[in-house]
């Protein structure tokens, strides 16, 4: 039985992937062997001792302490593009509320509903409220994972002009991006000829602030920001001024911070990037699905730390063991199972970073498997063995 702690509201069908003969689902308990949370800050949270897995039902990771979790061993989960269409539309509505001054013009038809001439209101004062077309405008996006590249190909069928940045390209992406989209060769390529410019990479040390004074010097002037991917992105103080000076028109972000707020130039929304009921279930399914592979047969799928890493179920015992990526950890645990006459039935190395991680499938197990783990845990650089059986 495995005990999974959620530290948010994670949708029901998914929870319902963890049978309860094998699964106990509690929002309380102290020693989880797996997590499951989506925008929860576990950096502040302590890891208990046996945790063995973490699962976010969403893609920004930010949120867990991942590189507290490899060093210990435990895979961080997430659910790639499990959200993106829900995102992908929140933009293309961020976009069109960018250019049309559709949220406060229908705040102000609210402020004069009570008026007796209505009507004479109305067409007297909608010149206030005019804002540009998208059409034959362009798009920059920065960042073509699964968000960014849906963004793009949608943008093109409303019929702007898409550029696109992205130095790490996955396959994935590239096989789905348009190749109308004109691909930039920098960041400042993209902000200097774009009239709308869209965020859609993770936050993480190197992305902190990206969007700083420097590339606000390099923007096109008047254009309009969307930040639907982490407010830590954009440097707040630097984009006021950019908005004071009229580089940028428009900032609409999903990340409310009190010093974006009673700024008629920035519109801000809930973190609603994800909420929709079909992305809520497709993420806490896939995320479900992950960990159960991964606590019943050591199986890795989309995690962020771990390489990818399955072997079928053949019935047969294994032992999952992860370690540092370094020369001659193979020989070394080949030699421990020699020493215990085990036949290897089949093995499995993956690496991931400075992180390797190894199913390897027995034929039979000594007596003694308590020794045959301390053996393992006893050859330098491997920091978690697993015997599933
Ligand atoms: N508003 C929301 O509710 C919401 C929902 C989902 C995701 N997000 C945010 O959006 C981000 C992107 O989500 P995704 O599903 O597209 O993730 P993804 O991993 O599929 O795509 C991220 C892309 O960014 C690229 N990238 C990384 N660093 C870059 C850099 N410096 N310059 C340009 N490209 C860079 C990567 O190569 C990758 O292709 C997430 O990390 C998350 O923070 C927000
Ligand atoms: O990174 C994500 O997936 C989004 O920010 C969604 O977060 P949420 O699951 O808390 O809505």
């Amino acid at each position: 039985m495995f005990t999974i702690r959620t530290l948010n509201n994670i949708a029901p069908t998914g929870l319902g992937k963890l049978s309860e003969k094998h699964f106990h689902i509690d929002n309380t308990a102290e020693n989880p062997d797996g997590i499951i949370l989506r925008s929860f800050d576990m950096h502040s949270m302590p890891l208990n001792d046996n945790l063995l897995a973490v699962a976010r039902a969403g893609a920004g990771t930010n949120n867990v302490p991942v590189d507290q979790c490899s060093r210990r061993g435990i895979p961080v989960f997430n659910a790639p593009g499990g959200n993106a269409n829900a995102v992908k539309e929140l933009v293309l509505t961020g976009l069109f509320i960018s250019s049309r001054r559709i949220v406060d013009g229908s705040a102000w038809v609210q402020t004069i509903c009570e008026s007796d001439a209505l009507e004479k209101d109305i067409e007297a004062g909608k010149k206030n409220f005019t804002g540009p077309e998208i059409l034959g405008k362009t798009l920059g996006v920065i960042g073509l994972g699964a968000i960014g590249v849906l963004v793009a190909n949608a943008a093109l069928d409303l019929g702007m002009d898409v550029v696109g940045y992205d130095p790490y390209l996955s396959l994935e992406s590239a096989w789905h991006l348009s190749p109308s989209v004109e691909k930039a060769d920098s960041i400042e390529d993209v902000v200097a000829k774009s009239d709308y410019i869209t965020l859609h990479i993770p936050l993480n040390d190197k992305t902190k602030h990206t969007y700083n004074e420097t590339l606000f010097s390099k923007t096109k002037r008047g254009a309009r920001l969307l930040n639907f991917a982490r407010g830590g992105l954009v440097d707040n103080d630097a984009l006021k001024e950019a908005l004071d000076q009229g580089i940028i028109s428009r900032y609409i972000t999903d990340f409310p911070e009190k010093e974006l707020l009673g700024n008629e130039n920035i519109i801000v929304t809930p973190h609603l990037g994800a909420s929709t009921p079909e992305s809520e279930e497709n993420c806490a399914i896939m995320v479900a699905e992950e960990l159960r592979d991964y606590l019943y047969y050591g199986n890795v799928k989309n995690s962020v730390n771990f390489p990818n890493c399955t072997v079928p179920y053949n019935g047969k015992p294994r032992i999952a063991v992860s370690h540092r990526n370094i020369v001659n950890m193979i020989g070394q645990l080949g030699a421990v199972f020699t020493k215990y006459s085990i036949n290897i039935d089949k093995l499995v190395n993956n690496s991931k970073g400075e992180l390797a991680y190894n199913i390897i499938v027995c034929d039979s197990l000594p007596e003694n498997e308590d020794e045959l783990i301390r053996d393992l845990y006893a050859i330098n650089s491997v920091i978690k063995v697993r015997l599933l059986k």
